[in-house]
C-alpha cells in the first residue's frame, strides 16, 4: 500500500498541491483524476521522488520515502514499474533490449535469464515475437505494450501510469487499460494511474481521487462517481453533453 500524508507542493508562489492525503491499496487501479493544472502529475511525480515535497511524507508499505537518501530509496525504485506519456521508449533499442533495460540495470541475472523475462513480458502484453523490431516500427498502441513490458519487467509491487491512453483510438485504450488492470489484479500490484480519459474512469476505476483547488476534492470508486451530487467533481466527468445524457440513463 501507498500511503500519501498530508502532501503539499509549492514552485514559487505557485502552490500546487495544498495537503493531500491519500491511501492506494495493492490489486486495485487508483486514478487520480481532475482538470488540466489540478496538480494530477505533480503528486504522482512527488510519489515516485521525482519532486520532492515541500511538506507532507509519501510511505511505501509503511517505508516514508520522504525521509530517505538516495541510496536508502534504491530497494523501493526497484520495486516500481513506470508507464509514462508517449511510451518513454528507446527508439535506438529493439523491444526486446527495451523490457530488457531494468534488468541491466537493476539485477546480476544472466543473458539468458534477462531474455526469458522478456520473452515471458512479450507474451503477457501479446507481442510475442516481437522481440526485434525497433519502436519507429510499432503502432501508439504496440509501444505502450512494449511500455508495459518493460514496466512489468522487474515484477513491480508498484505501478505508476501517467496517462496511458493519451494518442490511442478508444477501442486500443480500452485494451490498454484492460491489460493494466489485469496485471494489477493478476499479480496485486498497486497501480496509480494519472488519467483524463473517462472511459477508463468508468471502465477500471476501483479507487478515484478527484484533485480540485490542489486539494482532494473527492474520492470514490467509479459506481460512487456516476451518483455523486458533488458540484465540481459532476462538472468535470459530465463536461459533456453526451456524458450528461449517459449520466440520466445510469
Ligand atoms: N517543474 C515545475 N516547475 C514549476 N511549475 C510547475 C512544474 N511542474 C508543474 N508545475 C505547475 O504545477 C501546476 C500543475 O501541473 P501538473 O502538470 O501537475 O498538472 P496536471 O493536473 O497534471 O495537468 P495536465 O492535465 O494538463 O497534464 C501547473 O500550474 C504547472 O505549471
Amino acid at each position: 500500500m501507498i500511503e500519501v500524508r498530508d502532501v503539499y507542493k509549492t514552485f514559487g508562489e505557485n502552490e500546487v498541491l495544498k495537503g493531500i492525503t491519500a491511501q492506494f491499496k495493492p490489486g486495485k487501479n487508483n486514478l487520480i483524476i481532475g482538470g488540466s493544472g489540478s496538480g494530477k502529475t505533480t503528486l504522482l511525480k512527488c510519489i515516485v521522488g521525482l519532486h520532492e515535497p515541500t511538506k507532507g511524507q509519501v510511505l511505501f508499505d509503511g517505508k516514508d520515502f520522504t525521509q530517505m537518501n538516495f541510496e536508502e530509496r534504491v530497494p523501493i525504485r526497484k520495486e516500481i514499474g513506470m508507464l509514462f506519456q508517449n511510451s518513454a521508449l528507446f527508439d535506438s533499442m529493439t523491444v526486446e533490449e527495451n523490457i530488457m533495460f531494468p534488468l541491466n540495470l537493476f539485477t546480476e541475472q544472466s543473458r539468458a535469464e534477462k531474455l526469458e523475462r522478456a520473452n515471458f513480458c512479450l507474451e503477457r502484453v501479446n507481442l510475442k515475437g516481437k522481440n526485434k523490431l525497433f519502436p519507429s516500427e510499432l503502432s501508439g498502441g504496440m509501444k505502450k505494450r512494449v511500455g508495459i513490458a518493460r514496466a512489468i519487467s522487474m515484477q513491480p509491487k508498484y505501478l505508476f501510469v501517467d496517462e496511458p491512453n493519451s494518442g490511442l483510438d478508444p477501442k486500443t485504450s480500452i485494451l490498454i487499460d484492460e491489460l493494466i488492470a489485469e496485471l494489477t489484479e493478476e499479480y496485486q500490484i498497486t497501480t496509480v494511474i494519472v488519467t483524463h480519459d473517462m472511459n477508463s474512469v468508468m471502465g477500471i476505476g476501483d479507487h478515484i481521487i478527484f484533485l480540485h483547488g490542489g486539494k482532494k476534492w473527492w474520492e470514490g470508486s467509479n459506481k460512487e462517481i456516476a451518483k455523486t451530487d458533488n458540484k465540481e467533481l459532476n462538472d468535470f466527468v459530465f463536461a459533456s453533453r453526451f456524458m450528461r445524457a449517459a449520466k440520466e440513463k445510469l
